[in-house]
């Protein structure tokens, strides 16, 4: 890792009750002053409620999904100031969850983390290869035409975060080798810092299977600026493992 300030980000994807706020205290008692920036990204219903459980702690709070309009007769979504005004300070865009069961495109994505910025919130930018893309030899084509297609204008280091998410490891304890977490990576860096300015600086997440016992050695890995972590967030032991881990 880099001398880029990590971000170790949760994905509580559809799961958690208000119930579940107890995590977040556990995990502010245990970790009030991490050596990374760490955010949570609970469903819409708890994003209010996990701002005050949080309050005062280093935890930040995010939505999953934002609807690329401010407002408007679109039932059942969120809009990025919705999520901004019940004090989320980001939101997940193109989660490969989202892309497979709603159709989503990488304009749509694009529109979306253009939303999240016009919100002032930060837009953590998801991409990543199927297995059958990988086998086929095309990782660094998907991913790369995936941010290419994805990201947002206007965006920067400070408002847009990347997170390279291979379909295949999410959920499924299966972790890329550290050779093609790399070869990845180094190719995502060189391609945000051909296109922007301080490109050097984005943070760019590893997402997949991350656990504690994993973390520390992917977040060794120099473009590896941190993690967006699903199953292993839920809990505040298990996270604290891997937010300690990006120190
Ligand atoms: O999809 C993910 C985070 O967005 C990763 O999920 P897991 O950590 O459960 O594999």
């Amino acid at each position: 890792m880099s001398l880029i300030r990590p971000l170790v980000a949760g994905n509580w994807k559809m799961n958690g009750l208000r119930a579940a706020l107890t995590e977040v205290e556990a995990l502010t008692a245990a970790h009030p002053a991490p050596a990374c920036d760490v955010l949570l990204c609970p469903p819409a219903t708890l994003i209010g409620a996990m701002v005050a459980a949080a309050a005062g702690g280093p935890v930040s709070v995010g939505g999953q999904d934002c609807h690329a309009a401010q407002s408007g007769a679109h039932t059942g979504d969120t809009s990025a100031e919705m999520i901004a005004d019940a004090g989320g300070t980001a939101v997940i865009v193109g989660h490969s969850e989202r892309r497979a069961d709603h159709g989503e495109d990488d304009a749509t994505v694009k529109a979306k983390a253009e939303a999240a910025l016009r919100a002032n919130l930060v837009a953590v930018v998801c991409v990543g290869e199927t297995e059958a893309e990988r086998d086929a030899g095309r990782t660094l084509d998907v991913v790369l035409g995936q941010l290419a297609g994805s990201m947002p204008q206007g965006a920067t280091a400070a408002n847009t975060v990347i997170a390279y998410e291979p379909v295949w490891a999410i959920g499924t304890g299966r972790v890329p080798e550290i050779a093609d977490i790399t070869e990845v990576h180094d190719a995502l860096r060189k391609a945000v810092s051909d296109r922007l300015g301080d490109g050097a600086s984005m943070r760019l997440l590893y997402g997949g299977s991350v656990k504690p016992s994993n973390a520390a050695e992917i977040f060794a890995v120099e473009n590896v600026n941190g993690g967006l972590v699903g199953g292993a967030s839920l809990k505040a032991a298990d996270f604290g493992g891997i937010i300690a881990a990006a120190g």
